[in-house]
């Protein structure tokens, strides 16, 4: 019989062995960096696929005795790539989604993903504008060195139904801190090292409890090894693949190349806990936009991750940031109201988005954010865990936008009510953000860009129908 193609890492079912039966598991260490990350999933998946093998030798199942997950059924209708590599898959993303160059930018040399000329002029001139002392330079580069020592475990991973399709919600403690930081994770084949390694006398039935996989291991496996050549420069990935051969269509082919966007750019949102904007749908800020608008974004492209950390009024606590609320109340602004609680302005740092990204295998993306600093400071200075932000893409709100782009999209009542509603609140906060915080924003609706999310190099492949 010939053995499938299983998509579902957990679909399936393995008999949890007998206490005799099980494999000691040798502990694997944490990884720290990317390289690490890899080796780690190839070393767990490597384990388990011997623990699985051992289990089914047991039980008189062949079906997963070998790593041959492409079946000739499944090659026979695909369309097939170009050529060998793919090229086209990996193309250069069009210049005219790229308008700020880092020639253009003394601050920040990580480029807009959009085709608006006035954002980078709003770019240029925003990076005129001194920002406060609060988020100057020095800051950024402290906590870059702190950042690259966090250490961040996935406790679980829970597939959560989405409209339109799903997404899996991982919850992270760190070093850091004692909170539950989240990764909104979309897409299958994005997994977590420190999730998948085994951990010490546990059963099949505690993997799944906590959502580590239990079978079905061949991806895990062809994923470390269309990632190790991409590690080494080495685009043959034919070479590194147990069964590709033919220049007929083949779903190994396709299923290297859509590996590879693993370490190509996902889109990714740093995003940051705020009750008031997300949960109570407050228009004072535009947190709740930000957060809908990047599930839209990332669920649009399929694949792309959402780091929710909780840090709650830019890390100073509900409790606090009610309290400057109320100063904001009496007239200060955002900034001031902090720094008259003897906060910073910012007190946010970005060790515990870097860890995580790196244990879900991220080390290549596109930023959905208009924050230099966090960009700054996620892209880190430690060449072992540095990351690579191709571009950032704006998360302008959308009752800035032009008419006829994304606003168009509101019916015209509800498009008036949100510009009332907000104009007086959010637009303020927003105008802080840009004036004082050194956000690219520009405040003029007609600067204000139509936003096109340049696709990921690999998503050609998605949109395929297999
Ligand atoms: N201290 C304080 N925090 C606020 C206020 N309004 C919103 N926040 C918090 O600010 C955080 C979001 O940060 P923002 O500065 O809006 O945006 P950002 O994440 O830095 O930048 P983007 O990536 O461009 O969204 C959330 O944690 C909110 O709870 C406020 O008036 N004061």
């Amino acid at each position: 019989m010939p053995s499938t193609i299983s998509t579902d890492l957990d679909s399936a079912t393995v008999v949890p062995p007998t206490p005799d039966e099980r494999m000691p598991m040798t502990p694997i260490p944490k990884p720290t960096s990317v390289k690490a990350h890899f080796n780690a999933s190839l070393d767990v998946a490597l384990q388990l696929l011997q623990k699985q093998s051992n289990q089914t030798k047991s039980s008189g199942d062949d079906s997963t005795s070998s790593l041959s997950w492409a079946s000739a059924e499944t090659t026979k209708d695909l369309p097939r790539p170009r050529t060998k590599n793919f090229p086209e898959l990996y193309a250069a993303m069009p210049d005219d989604l790229i308008t700020a160059s880092a020639a253009d930018t003394p601050f920040l040399d990580t480029p807009t993903c959009c085709n608006s000329r006035a954002s980078s002029t709003s770019i240029s001139e925003q990076q005129q504008q001194k920002p406060t002392d609060a988020l100057d330079g020095v800051k950024g580069q402290q906590d870059q060195k702190e950042a690259a020592d966090t250490q961040a475990t996935c406790q679980v991973r829970a597939r959560i139904p989405y409209p339109g399709g799903h997404f899996y919600l991982h919850v992270y403690h760190t070093d850091e801190d004692d909170k539950e930081h989240l990764a909104i994770v979309f897409g299958d084949d994005i997994r977590s090292a420190t999730l998948e390694a085994p951990r010490d006398g546990e059963t099949d039935m505690d993997r799944k409890i906590r959502g580590a996989s239990t079978g079905a291991l061949q991806q895990l496996v062809t994923n470390d090894i269309a990632s190790r050549a991409i590690e080494s420069d080495n685009l043959d990935i034919q070479s590194s693949l147990p069964m590709v051969h033919s220049f007929e269509p083949d779903p190994a082919e396709m299923f290297a190349a859509s590996r590879l966007s693993v370490v190509d750019a996902p889109l990714v949102r740093i995003h940051s806990e705020c009750f008031t904007g997300e949960t109570v749908s407050s228009v004072r800020c535009d947190c709740g936009y930000q957060l809908a608008e990047a599930m839209r974004l990332i669920q649009q492209e399929g694949r792309g991750v959402i780091v929710y950390l909780r840090q709650e009024g830019r890390g100073i606590g509900l409790l606090e940031k009610l309290k400057a609320y109320n100063l904001q109340d009496m007239g200060h602004d955002t900034v001031d109201a902090n720094l008259m609680l003897n906060h910073p302005a910012d007190a946010r740092t970005y060790g515990a988005a870097r860890a995580i990204l790196s244990d879900l295998g991220i080390s290549k993306l596109r930023l959905l954010t208009n924050n230099k600093d966090k960009i700054a400071q996620l892209k880190g200075s430690d060449v072992s865990s540095k990351l690579d932000i191709v571009c950032h893409v704006p998360m302008y709100p959308r009752w800035w936008q032009k008419e006829g782009g994304e606003a168009a999209q509101l019916s015209y009542s509800r498009h008036l009510a949100l510009k009332r509603d907000v104009m007086s609140e959010a637009d303020r906060y927003l105008r802080t953000k840009a004036e004082r915080m050194g956000h690219m924003l520009s405040f003029e609706e007609s600067l204000a860009p139509s936003i096109v999310i340049p696709r990921a190099p690999t998503s050609a492949l998605f949109s395929q129908k297999i």
